[in-house]
């Protein structure tokens, strides 16, 4: 069995519009912190995913599987594939000009994926429904034609200030100089 889910969309999804300050289709996104184990490029630890705008609601994404990302033998970890389904959808995300963070996540693996192999993501926002933004993810390997993997995901949107409200003063902060 391969990729088998598919998720339920509501009946009441808006009409949705790409934000115009994101980038275009082609571009990088930005990083959203840059101490983010997804994207940020000072964090100790993390995935450093490019996430490249497509169009209307999709990104792209490439992200080398390491070493250090190896569960078991030879082969990537679920835990670390999922941390990256979920930083790309929630790019896609960003694409709607929506604030959002995740709520629900399934994954699909359909084929142990080898390190020191390069995985290619793509996503694209389904539907939005009150503040709930449905996202769909799909992974891609060379000589594989359909997904290794796959993912869905709810983000629900918030109001980024008072969500993070009381955390801020935890944060782990970039190193200077
Ligand atoms: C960072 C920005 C930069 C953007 C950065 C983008 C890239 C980053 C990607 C990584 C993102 C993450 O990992 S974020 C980190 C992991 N996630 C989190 O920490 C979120 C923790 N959860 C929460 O804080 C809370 O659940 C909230 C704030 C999200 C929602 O709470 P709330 O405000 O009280 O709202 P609530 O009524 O419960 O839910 C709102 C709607 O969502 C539905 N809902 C709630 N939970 C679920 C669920 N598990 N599955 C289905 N649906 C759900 C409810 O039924 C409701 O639908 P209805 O009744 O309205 O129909």
């Amino acid at each position: 069995m391969g990729v088998k889910h598919e998720l339920e969309l509501p009946a009441n999804l808006e009409p949705m519009t790409r934000h115009p300050k994101v980038p275009g289709p082609g571009e990088p996104m930005r990083v959203h912190h840059s101490m983010c184990f997804g994207c940020g490029l000072d964090a100790p630890v993390g995935l450093r995913l490019n996430v490249t705008a497509g169009e209307d609601f999709c990104v792209t994404a490439t992200m080398p599987v390491v070493d250090w990302m190896q569960g078991g033998p030879g082969v990537i970890h679920g835990g670390i594939l999922s941390a990256a389904f979920d930083e790309v959808m929630g790019n896609a995300s960003i694409l709607i000009g929506v604030p959002v963070v995740t709520v629900n996540l399934e994954i699909d693996y359909a084929k142990p994926i080898p390190l020191g192999s390069t995985l290619r993501f793509t996503a694209e926002v389904l539907g939005k429904s009150g503040r709930k933004v449905y996202v769909r993810s799909q992974a891609y390997l060379d000589g594989f034609e359909a997904p290794v993997a796959a993912a869905y995901g709810i983000f629900v949107e918030i109001n980024l200030r008072k969500h993070f409200e009381g955390y801020k003063e935890g944060a782990v902060k970039a190193p200077q100089g």
